[in-house]
């Protein structure tokens, strides 16, 4: 334990000290990576309750999480099996069009042909009523429950896995990352994650304290000095992370950090959710999470191994939490009745700065959005690679304060922007909700882009300009997908040659029917994996 430590944030070469104040998936990915960054060069700690529980429900994530664990030099091999993971090659909307349709936004991306996007093509000459099926090798894939490794383990491009896992290259993140699309993610258990980070921190240093943090104390400046436990005293540090969940204790509770809704645009503030056990190996372990149109929101089923993650996420303005759940179970059948719902209030938005003073916020502390697009591990790790860009040197550091307050912000309100994308653009309006999400307010310059985007799709020029994690492919999906938007293609199509394209459109056919063909499914992904290991 450090006291009266903030001195020494002004005297290059001291250890630095981080208090982490909350032991979930934001703190523990936050304590491991520090330590894989500085290595014994920062003190961390890490104090959670053991009274109040952290959020985990099966989790799914973006490609870009490969990342996290190079950077900790983690194989999958390593982490995988103790988190209960398999992989994700995309989303799959299921009736946000209309009743029995679907769609994948998927870790493949958009060709392009003489210049025009394969979208565009697309548009000129449908090859079927199947935009993602048609442009992405990876929708067949989908549909036809595929692993994106061979049953040998050899994964399905690669050209993609440059860098991984040869434990001693150059370690790549997220926003240095130029190469082209990873083509697949994972599903996992995120509180198992945190469980196995625990270890790999405390292994290498971190200070565990099992304690609740009753109290919050602020200096003449307004600078956190130290937090009081129940039974371990006082905690001093440098620098003090915020990982505490919906309560953002430091940031929100002892400094007053407004907090900026987003529920005016995005209204589902609630889930309820159910771990469903499984026998995998008579049940098709889909490779995609799956996205569920529901009459007030949408289900998610998040397949791991050996259960299902699956919830409702919904607006309690249209809906009770007793009709969810019923609803839910009524979705998942007879596998569900033993299980117990987790009834969870979401506090959709952002804290209007995420680093305030020497406070800040990491996960669902700094902001949370509906999990649609499993952004929330995204969000947690593209924080935690903007704190040690911008790790403080001192108390006056507000040039790297704003400059990571700037990031955070963008990243959440890009997101917001295309999570909008999916409701408005959604062909579905069969009751109040749906009817509703057609004319509720959507961000004014959504609304610009969505009138540019009707006449030519979506490319780097007119989606949300800054780093948000979402290229402009994943916006060509949903609005092709999701259907509710006409689409024009660009004029200069109907007097160019489509040779070209039509052969682009062929060899993605052909190249679909052959990996279905050689890889295998999940399923028997994982059972030969599951051999090799005996
Ligand atoms: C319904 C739902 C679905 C989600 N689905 C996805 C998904 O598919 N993909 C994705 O990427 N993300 C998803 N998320 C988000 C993801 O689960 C969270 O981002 C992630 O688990 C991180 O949570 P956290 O660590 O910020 O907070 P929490 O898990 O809430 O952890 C808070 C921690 O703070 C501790 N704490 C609180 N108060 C105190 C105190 N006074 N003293 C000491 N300790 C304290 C608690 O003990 C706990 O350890 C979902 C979230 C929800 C709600
Ligand atoms: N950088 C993200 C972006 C992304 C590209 N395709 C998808 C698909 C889904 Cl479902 C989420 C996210 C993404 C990434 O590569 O993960």
């Amino acid at each position: 334990m450090n006291s009266g430590a903030a001195a020494n944030l002004t005297d290059p070469g001291k250890t630095k000290s981080v208090v982490i104040v909350g032991g979930g998936t934001a703190g523990w990915m936050t304590a491991a990576y520090l330590k894989a960054a500085f290595g014994d060069r920062v003190d961390v700690t890490v104090v959670e309750s053991a009274q109040i529980g952290a959020i985990g429900v099966g989790e799914a994530t973006f490609s870009d999480i490969r990342h996290f664990f190079e950077f900790l030099r983690l194989e999958e091999s390593d982490w995988m099996p103790a988190c209960n993971a398999t992989y994700k090659l995309g989303v799959r909307f299921e009736d946000w069009r209309e009743p029995g349709h679907h769609f994948y936004h998927p870790f493949e991306q958009l060709g392009s042909v003489d210049g025009f996007s394969l979208s565009d093509w697309w548009l000129r000459m449908p090859q079927s009523s199947r935009f993602d099926r048609d442009c992405f090798v990876m929708a067949a894939l989908c549909d036809a429950e595929r692993s994106p490794r061979y049953a040998d383990g050899t994964p399905l491009a690669q050209g993609v896995f440059e860098n991984v896992g040869d434990g001693q290259s150059a370690r790549s993140n997220i926003a240095e990352y130029q190469g082209a699309q990873f083509p697949y993610a994972y599903h996992f258990e995120a509180h198992l994650l945190a469980k196995f980070l625990t270890k790999y921190g405390t292994d290498r240093g971190v200070k565990h304290i099992t304690d609740n943090v009753v109290d919050v104390a602020l200096d003449h400046q307004g600078f956190v000095s130290h937090v009081n436990t129940a039974e371990n005293g006082t905690l001093s540090g440098d620098l003090y992370i915020d990982c505490t969940g919906f309560r953002a204790l430091l940031l929100k509770q002892a400094l007053g950090e407004p907090f900026v809704s987003f529920q005016d645009t995005l209204p589902n503030n609630s889930a309820v959710a159910l771990q469903v056990p499984m026998d995998m190996e008579r049940k098709a372990i889909r490779p995609c999470t799956t996205a569920t149109a529901q009459d007030a929101g949408w289900i998610w089923t998040i397949p791991l191994i050996s259960r299902i993650g699956t919830g409702y996420v919904y607006a309690d303005e249209y809906l009770s939490a007793e009709e969810a759940e019923k609803t839910l179970r009524e979705f998942v059948g007879p596998e569900a009745a033993d299980v117990q719902a987790n009834h969870i209030k979401m506090r959709i938005g952002r804290s209007e700065r995420s680093w305030v003073n020497n406070v800040v916020g990491i996960g669902l502390a700094s902001g949370f959005v509906e999990p649609l697009e499993s952004t929330g591990i995204f969000f947690i790790h593209h924080a935690i690679e903007q704190i040690v860009r911008y790790f403080p040197g001192g108390r006056d550091d507000d040039v790297r304060r704003d400059a990571y307050n700037r990031s955070i912000e963008h990243v959440m309100e890009g997101v917001r922007e295309f999570l909008c994308l999916h409701y408005v653009g959604a062909k579905r309006a069969d009751n109040r909700y749906w009817k509703d999400t057609k004319t509720r307010k959507i961000p004014d310059a959504l609304a610009e882009r969505i009138e540019i985007w009707k006449h030519k799709v979506p490319d780097s020029e007119s989606v949300y300009p800054y780093y948000h994690g979402l290229p402009p492919y994943s916006y060509n999906c949903i609005l092709l997908g999701a259907g509710g938007i006409e689409v024009k293609h660009s004029p200069a199509l109907d007097l160019a040659d489509p040779t070209a394209a039509q052969v682009e459109f062929d060899r993605i056919r052909q190249k679909a029917d052959k990996l279905v063909q050689e890889l295998p499914s999940q399923n028997e992904f994982f059972a030969a994996m599951r051999a090799n290991a005996k």
